[in-house]
């Protein structure tokens, strides 16, 4: 890695959450209309992620002929934005909800449309609010991955954040009911 992104040596202790998705388990949405991973984004990455081990994330994207960028490849922009849903579900096994502050991607390799891109995501470490995470994205090897990413994210109180916000989404209604329950 070529960049500024440097995980602090003093960093807090972290625990899994005891209600965090179990080994295996499909992560759910954090929002059915997420661009990343929400089933009701008709245009939207449909990123499928998994709990793994300790303080992991798996995650797989089928590569559509809407996200080409290069002819017979993958958009930049589509693979940095999957590398942000995907290591921001790394923050839910912990706990605290959390929003990107920070998001770099290198590039390795071509990545064609029509294949299918796997992503594996881990924690790096907490400080404070602070939630420096690491991402691979491959094409069936671990070994050879054909991009990076690297991220922070800051924890936040999801009602404060966007409570200035709610009335933009298309699920407006059922948002603001959620979050007026105490
Ligand atoms: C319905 C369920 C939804 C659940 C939501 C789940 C969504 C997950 C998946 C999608 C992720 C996204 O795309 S999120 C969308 C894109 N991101 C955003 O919109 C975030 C926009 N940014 C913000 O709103 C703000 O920066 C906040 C709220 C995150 C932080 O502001 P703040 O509360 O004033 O806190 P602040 O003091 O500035 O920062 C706290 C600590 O983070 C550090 N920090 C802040 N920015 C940076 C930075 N760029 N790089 C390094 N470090 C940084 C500070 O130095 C400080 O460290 P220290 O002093 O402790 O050392």
């Amino acid at each position: 890695m070529k960049s500024s992104f440097v995980v602090p040596a003093d960093l807090d202790a972290v625990q899994r959450h005891p209600k965090a998705a179990k080994v295996g388990e499909r992560m759910r949405m954090h929002n059915p209309l997420c661009y990343g991973c929400g089933e009701e984004s008709a245009e939207g990455l449909h990123l499928q992620m998994f709990a793994g081990e300790d303080f992991e994330v798996t995650a797989t994207m089928d590569v559509a002929a809407r996200f080409e960028g290069g002819p017979g490849v993958i958009h930049g922009g589509v693979l940095s934005t999957a590398f942000d849903d995907v290591m921001g579900m790394i923050p839910l096994l912990i706990g605290p909800s959390a929003v990107t502050v920070h998001l770099e991607v290198d590039y390795q390799r071509p990545i064609p449309i029509g294949s299918q891109l796997q992503f594996t995501a881990k924690l790096l470490g907490r400080q404070r609010r602070k939630i420096y995470a690491e991402g691979i994205a491959h094409l069936g090897d671990p070994d050879e991955p054909v991009a990076t990413g690297h991220a922070i994210f800051v924890t936040i109180d999801v009602r404060e954040h966007f409570a200035d916000h709610l009335a933009n989404s298309r699920l407006a209604d059922e948002y603001k009911a959620r979050m007026s329950r105490p």
